[in-house]
């Protein structure tokens, strides 16, 4: 499994340097620096308006930083992408309208210093049933597979994504995931935004947290989990429940009562666990697990928020 710390003799495939970046009075991006190697799947995750696009557009040379550096394999992102070594898929990224998604990805082959085959490139992705359909007649989910396929239309060695299974289906997903997988074994670096955290959770070894432009969490998602600190705690009651009593309760930052069964998450697990009994109810069906990704996520960036205002 790839870590998150630097590899003591591996040049970085990307790296930004103190990089800024301002749209009149909005700092998108502010003061980043990290680092990324190869092999490693990374997701970068935040908030809407967190400045995720902008970081892979600066990353891409699509944008200038208005200070810091950004260098991809050590070089400029453009010199990069001229020389074949980065594959991209963007959000929202145009497709020609009246051409074919066959002659789409031949093109995108023809035009990659180290291309695959057109033929193979459509079957990973997906897309060889409809490769002679007309690319403005596509639905959402096939669409973003034939983004996939000008991502992956030739060998690059660092993969980069915004939101790539937004509108694919399960099974497409599922495909997508493997590919990149595969990618990652053979030594290529993946970096991924999404608002899907389970995706990340699953699939990322390396979690990026943007809030504001800055990278508020880098870890494994592991370690994501257990920076929010806290847990979640999950129980029934019998008879009335008094809700106030246990919004009282220490340490607690969140909680939902359904039916009988309440649940809630702590900062300190033990000693809400303890003062629950205190209040002379009897949980049943007690649980205390550490949070999922999505929760952590939350957790982190609402403290954050909270720090702020
Ligand atoms: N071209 C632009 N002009 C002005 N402001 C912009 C522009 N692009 C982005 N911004 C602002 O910069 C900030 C970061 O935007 P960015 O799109 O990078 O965030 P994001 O994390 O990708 O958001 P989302 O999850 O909503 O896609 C936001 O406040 C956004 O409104």
């Amino acid at each position: 499994m790839t870590t998150t710390a630097a590899p003591a003799t591996t040049a970085p495939v990307v790296g930004f340097d103190q990089v800024s970046k301002t749209y009149g009075s909005t700092r998108a991006v502010d003061g980043l620096s990290l680092r990324l190697y190869p092999g490693q799947t990374v997701a970068l995750l935040g908030p809407n308006g967190a400045g995720k696009s902008t970081t892979l557009d600066l990353l891409l040379g699509l944008k200038n930083a208005d200070s810091g550096t950004v260098s991809v394999f050590g070089t400029s992102p453009r010199e990069a992408i001229v020389a074949g070594r980065v594959g991209a898929m963007l959000q929202s990224g145009g497709l020609m309208d009246e051409v074919t998604v066959a002659e789409l990805v031949r093109l995108a082959c023809s035009l990659h210093p180290k291309p695959y085959r057109a033929a193979d490139v459509l079957a990973r992705a997906g897309i060889a049933q409809i490769a002679d359909r007309k690319v403005n007649k596509l639905s959402g989910g096939q669409a973003q597979r034939v983004r996939f396929a000008l991502a992956t239309a030739g060998d690059s060695d660092l993969i980069v994504l915004d939101e790539p299974t937004t509108g694919m289906d399960v099974s497409a997903r599922q495909a997508f995931w493997a590919t990149m997988r595969e990618q990652a074994d053979q030594g290529r670096t993946v970096l991924f935004a999404t608002h899907y955290l389970e995706e990340a959770d699953a699939i990322a070894d390396r979690v990026l947290v943007l809030h504001r432009g800055r990278l508020l969490a880098d870890g494994t998602a592991a370690e994501i989990k257990a920076k929010a600190g806290a847990r979640r705690v999950s129980f029934d009651l019998e008879g009335d429940i008094d809700e106030a009593a246990l919004r009282d309760l220490p340490f607690l930052t969140a909680m939902d009562v359904s039916g009988r069964t309440v649940r809630i998450q702590s900062a300190d697990a033990d000693a809400t666990v303890h003062a629950l009994y205190g209040l002379g109810v009897y949980p049943r069906n007690l649980e205390v697990a550490g949070l999922g990704l999505e929760q952590a996520f939350v957790a982190i960036t609402e403290a954050e928020e909270a720090k702020q205002s």
